[in-house]
């Protein structure tokens, strides 16, 4: 092209003046962020079309939202870390908006906003970016991606056992055995019937569970303070501390009794976990309550049984989320599983799928008057669905065997002088080395 400005010749115009006095962009995304180059979307769309697969295998539709949302949907009293963090400011409409640190909000949103015009249950899933700010200081990471899937409309179980399932369906096919993996399953139905008989304030139990479940990241006795704080008495902290350290169900039953509804759902989802085959993934935990304020049942996490990575995802039941939106109550369980800790896990253990380009053809010119040709040949190939990657430059031949070998292409296709007259085309299978010409029809 033309460069008026007599800079390199083929280059854009205009350029900035050759001196090179233009300061160089910092070329590394934001602090807490990733790129995401050709080898490590191989990875990812390999993860997603995992997540996808077995969602579809469920009978789930996916649904999706925006990254943006007020941040009204977040703004929960209730000590999270996931609001502490909240990646919110006010935009040129002086609206208050925050990046979304979690997608459960969000679909409670659209399904308030769908209303009667769906019908329930619903079985929906998303993989989206979360959010968060947090001071650098911790080098960690300010966004990742979380498949969700949500059941709403079920009161029962069922639906519980329903989404475990179908987290280990998706273990099984990367790879991972209940070997690896395991599921902490407990109730915050424990914590409720531990609390009933000292009156706290409804609206103080999310702030109770976002506490204990601090209990394995900072000493107990600042659990203890924390609890008291929100209005424990000595007693009431001392019964909930010693409920989670129960270590099975019968001596669960023994302690809180064999009526409660926490001890009835946890005992349905284990005989369930039978009938689904999953048994050998699960073990009851009391002490895991999980850090969001919302959950009010069941509420599990996936954990490495080596115990050297954070939990791999986690949910549970959260049939009052849609009041805190202003709505009818909705019973509704879901999970979230991020992107970062189950790929450590995977190359921990070794299971790194080795994801290279894969090219059905490399197309190219053996001269410059060839190239319309070659442009021929290479839309006959792409019209029967094979993928093609045409040489656009005249390039010696040396350089178009570099480039086949590095992108795996399975053949070469060398449009020559003499070859075309008589309507062939040259073909070099790649792995084999077998060398011969075909009619350009004749292709596929
Ligand atoms: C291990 C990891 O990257 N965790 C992570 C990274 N970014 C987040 C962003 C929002 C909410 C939770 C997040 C969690």
């Amino acid at each position: 092209t033309e460069s008026p400005s007599g800079g390199r010749s083929g280059a854009l115009s205009p350029r900035p003046p050759v001196t090179g006095d233009v300061k160089k962009i910092d070329v590394n995304p934001p602090k807490g962020t990733r790129d995401f180059p050709p080898e490590d979307m191989r990875l990812r769309n390999w993860l997603f079309n995992n997540f996808k697969e077995v969602s579809r295998l469920y009978g789930f539709e996916e649904v999706d939202f925006p990254v943006l949302e007020s941040e009204a949907l977040f703004t929960r009293k209730a000590g999270e870390e996931i609001k502490d963090q909240l990646y919110c400011f006010e935009d040129r409409g002086n609206r208050r908006v925050a990046l979304r640190p979690e997608l459960t909000p969000s679909l409670a949103r659209l399904v308030i906003q769908k209303g009667k015009s769906v019908s329930l249950p619903l079985k929906w899933f998303t993989v989206g970016q979360c959010w968060r700010y947090e001071r650098m200081t911790r080098g960690r990471r300010r966004e990742h991606y979380q498949w969700n899937m949500d059941i709403i409309g079920v009161p029962g179980v069922m639906a519980e056992a329903e989404l475990i399932s179908s987290i280990v369906t998706f273990f099984k096919r990367i790879g991972i055995t209940e070997s690896d993996v395991g599921f902490k399953v407990s109730s915050r139905k424990v914590l409720q019937e531990v609390l009933k008989s000292y009156s706290i304030p409804e609206n103080m139990f999310g702030k109770v569970c976002v506490i204990i479940d601090k209990i394995e990241k900072i000493p107990v006795d600042e659990i203890k303070k924390e609890l008291k704080v929100v209005g424990l008495s000595q007693e009431a902290v001392q019964d909930l501390l010693q409920v989670l350290s129960v270590k099975s169900l019968t001596e669960l039953e023994e302690r809180l009794g064999g009526s409660g509804e926490a001890i009835a759902d946890l005992k349905q989802l284990f005989s369930l976990a039978e009938k689904f085959g999953y048994s050998k993934w699960l073990q009851f935990d009391a002490s895991v309550v999980r850090g969001l304020a919302y959950y009010t049942g069941v509420v599990f996490e996936g954990f490495d049984r080596e115990g050297k990575l954070r939990a791999i995802c986690g949910g549970g039941r959260y049939d009052h989320l849609f009041s805190t939106f202003g709505a009818e109550d909705i019973p509704a369980c879901g999970f979230g599983f991020g992107d970062a800790v189950i790929v450590e896990l995977l190359r921990e253990k070794g299971l790194l799928p080795e994801l290279g380009q894969q090219i059905d053809n490399l197309v190219c010119a053996l001269d410059e008057e060839l190239q319309g040709y070659a442009a021929t040949a290479a839309n006959m190939l792409r019209e029967k669905g094979q993928s093609v990657d045409l040489v656009l430059e005249s390039k010696p031949l040396k350089w178009v065997f570099k480039r086949a070998a590095r992108t795996n292409a399975e053949r070469l296709i060398l449009v020559g002088k003499s070859e075309w007259q008589r309507g062939m085309v040259g073909v070099k299978v790649l792995s084999t080395g077998e060398q011969y010409e075909v009619k350009l029809d004749d292709l596929n």
